[in-house]
């Protein structure tokens, strides 16, 4: 079979962000390689990333990424869901960003903290290029999934989501706690997959991540966008919505994301990412992946 000899930006950019993260260039030249890339240019093609040096890629002139209105962004400063009222605090729109208050109640943050303290693992990351979890040194949190409406707090969280975001329940995936202690982060990613790692069948491309603070932090913890010098302190109950992809398969590249070493106290937070579609039918609802 004919070798492949030209990269995506998207593959670009994970190749960027792995290496960010710790893993050694030689181990993703190799999973270049296994993937039916021509190995000489795997190979010339990292040294470039790694000398910072300009890449050719195969959508070199693709079209910047289109902007879409959102639902969300629709419903004015007060967000009124069955069981509260969710206050708008910031909004940007390249990329798209909203800041929101008192989604979660101090009692609900607390709950869901005490629920995940015993399931903790250590965080992993999916490989960009074989499509493996894998723990790595750029993701030091440690997180406990939950499958939808797994308990009735989950479930409560989910509608409450669901409501703000106007996305369907089963376009989501399971919640995600993260704990992170002291000089713990994540370092810079997407949420959104590589072409190559979009499942059409389960659910396909992520396109927003809702992400909600459950603790206060001392110092530290933030979740940085470093293209646009953005910088959301956790508060405990607030959440931040951020949506990256659009009706056309575009993901926007604006929306790079970190979470900054913890520096005092410890940060706990919950996410969702939410696809373009149905993950899977509601008769497989327990199995929807993390
Ligand atoms: O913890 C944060 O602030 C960021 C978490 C994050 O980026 C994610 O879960 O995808
Ligand atoms: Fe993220």
């Amino acid at each position: 079979m004919e070798k492949i000899t030209r990269i995506s930006n998207e593959l670009k950019d994970w190749i960027l962000q792995t290496l960010k993260s710790g893993v050694n260039p030689e181990s993703i030249v190799a999973a270049m390689v296994k993937k039916g890339f021509d190995q000489d240019f795997a190979y010339l093609t990292m040294l470039r990333i790694l000398n910072n040096q300009s890449l050719k890629t195969v959508d070199g002139n693709q079209s910047p990424y289109m902007y879409e209105s959102i639902e969300i962004a629709k419903r004015g400063n007060i967000i009124t869901t069955t069981d509260r009222e969710v206050k708008v605090l910031l909004k940007m729109d390249k990329p798209c960003i909203i800041y929101l208050d008192n989604v979660l109640s101090i009692e609900e943050c607390d709950q869901l903290i005490h629920l995940s303290t015993n399931r903790l693992q250590p965080s992993e990351i999916i490989d960009p290029i074989t499509g493996e979890k894998k723990a790595v040194p750029g993701r030091t949190s440690k997180g406990a999934y939950y499958h939808l409406n797994e308990t009735n707090l989950i479930a409560t969280i989910e509608r409450r989501i669901e409501e703000i975001t106007s996305h369907p329940l089963n376009h989501g995936e399971g919640l995600q706690v993260l704990n992170y202690n002291i000089g713990e982060e994540y370092k810079a990613h997407f949420d959104y997959f590589p072409a190559n790692q979009i499942d059409m069948d389960k659910g396909g491309q992520r396109i927003a991540t809702f992400l909600i603070y459950l603790n206060d932090v001392g110092a530290g913890g933030e979740t940085i966008f470093p293209k646009v010098g953005l910088s959301i302190v956790p508060k405990k109950g607030t959440a931040v919505y951020f949506h990256y992809g659009n009706s056309h398969g575009q993901v926007d590249r604006m929306s790079l994301h970190s979470s900054i070493p913890v520096i005092t106290g410890e940060k706990w937070v919950a996410t969702k990412w939410i696809r373009q579609t149905t993950i899977c039918q509601n008769s497989q609802m327990n199995e929807v992946l993390t």
